[in-house]
């Protein structure tokens, strides 16, 4: 069973050990199967995520339902956009990303003292391996749940440097107003009630990833995050030091994503894509890293409730007649098994729908 494997943590910074690894980079992260990134082949423009403007958006609320079917296909089509003018306070977000930039700057023995923990997944360090020739991602990351508060680990935020402790909450509690906001656009934009959402997702379980990818002297033989889709409701990513590097899988291919200036990229999670049953995607990305510059960035992940059933949403049934396509469970589970296995693109959502044939593999396992 999945979740009866291993989960090994490694104790070495890759920030650091990177410094060492000038001309090649060693097996363990060398990746035999990655994907190429799309080529621009001078016919056709290469397609870029969609930018959704928040207070635009919220100015034609109520005039007419334009923008509403706009966020609906873009959430169909694709599952990510960037988002300006999105009421964050600037100089907040600027604190945010030199903190961060400055956590990883900290000495080694500092980063060590939120490292991961045999069989945690929360805390500092590199890839969680769930076996022992699982390749290794080229970053290190710091993740851990922010909400609801009790389920803080007290060795991880309440430890952090004051100021970067006192940043991070106000940023959270920001980024969660608008995370409430843009869950409630996105139900209405597929017929689920505004009221439903609420409850799903006030007060839910939420979780902040800082990524750290290191310079690499064989980018293209690395993947800085292997390709997943988010287990979340939504993520609202930052990207911090200017350094582009996300990808999304659009069509197949992998296209890059070009970060607008004080843009947040949204991009809809696996939960979204269950509660909307089926009616969006959950975009399928990851992060590739570069010969020169090392890349950070910060992920806030917003989830249900704890105790709330992940499943097509009551509403969206109720008003558009449909049979629910994918399986019903409550979170806390939902979580479990998630975090039981090793990140492998959509596989994981695949074994929510009903009838799949992951879910007849599973049951046989
Ligand atoms: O670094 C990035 O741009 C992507 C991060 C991400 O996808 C994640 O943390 O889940
Ligand atoms: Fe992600």
């Amino acid at each position: 069973m999945a979740s009866s494997q291993p989960m090994i943590p490694i104790h070495v910074s890759l920030q650091e050990l990177a410094k060492e690894f000038k001309v090649a980079v060693p097996d363990r992260y060398v990746q035999e199967h990655r994907e190429p990134t799309i080529i621009f082949n001078g016919s056709s423009p290469l397609p870029s995520i969609p930018v959704i403007d928040l207070k635009d958006f919220i100015k034609m609320l109520g005039k007419n339902d334009d923008n509403l079917k706009s966020l609906r296909s873009v959430c169909q089509e694709w599952g990510i956009f960037q988002l300006v003018n999105h009421g964050v306070d600037k100089l907040l977000v600027e604190k945010m990303k030199k903190e961060t930039i400055q956590f990883f700057n900290m000495p080694v023995e500092e980063k060590l003292r939120y490292k991961l923990e045999g069989g945690e997944y929360e805390g500092y360090g590199q890839t969680i391996l769930h076996t022992q020739d699982q390749k290794i991602d080229w970053a290190d990351r710091f993740y851990m749940i922010t909400n609801p508060i009790q389920k803080r680990k007290s060795h991880l935020l309440p430890e952090f440097p004051p100021s970067l402790r006192e940043t991070m909450e106000n940023y959270l509690q920001e980024l969660q107003k608008l995370a409430i906001n843009l869950l409630g656009l996105i139900g209405q934009a597929v017929d689920i009630e505004k009221q439903e959402m609420v409850d799903i997702f006030e007060d839910g379980i939420q979780s902040v990833r800082m990524n750290y990818y290191p310079r690499c002297p064989q980018p293209d033989l690395v993947i800085g995050l292997t390709p997943h889709s988010d287990a979340t409701g939504i993520t609202i990513l930052l990207q911090v030091n200017d350094v582009d590097g996300l990808q999304v899988k659009k069509d197949g291919v992998w296209i890059p994503v070009n970060f607008l200036p004080d843009a947040l990229v949204v991009n809809i999670g696996d939960i979204l894509e269950i509660m909307s049953n089926g009616m969006y995607n959950s975009i399928e990305h990851r992060a590739t890293v570069n010969t020169t510059k090392e890349r950070i960035s910060l992920a806030m992940f917003f989830n249900p409730k704890l105790d709330a059933d992940v499943g097509p949403a009551k509403s969206l049934l109720t008003n558009t007649g449909d049979p629910p396509l994918y399986k019903t469970l409550v979170m806390e589970q939902y979580l479990k098994d998630f975090f039981s296995r090793k990140l492998n693109g959509k596989t994981f959502i695949e074994k929510m729908k009903i009838n799949s044939e992951a879910i007849e593999l599973d049951q046989i396992s």
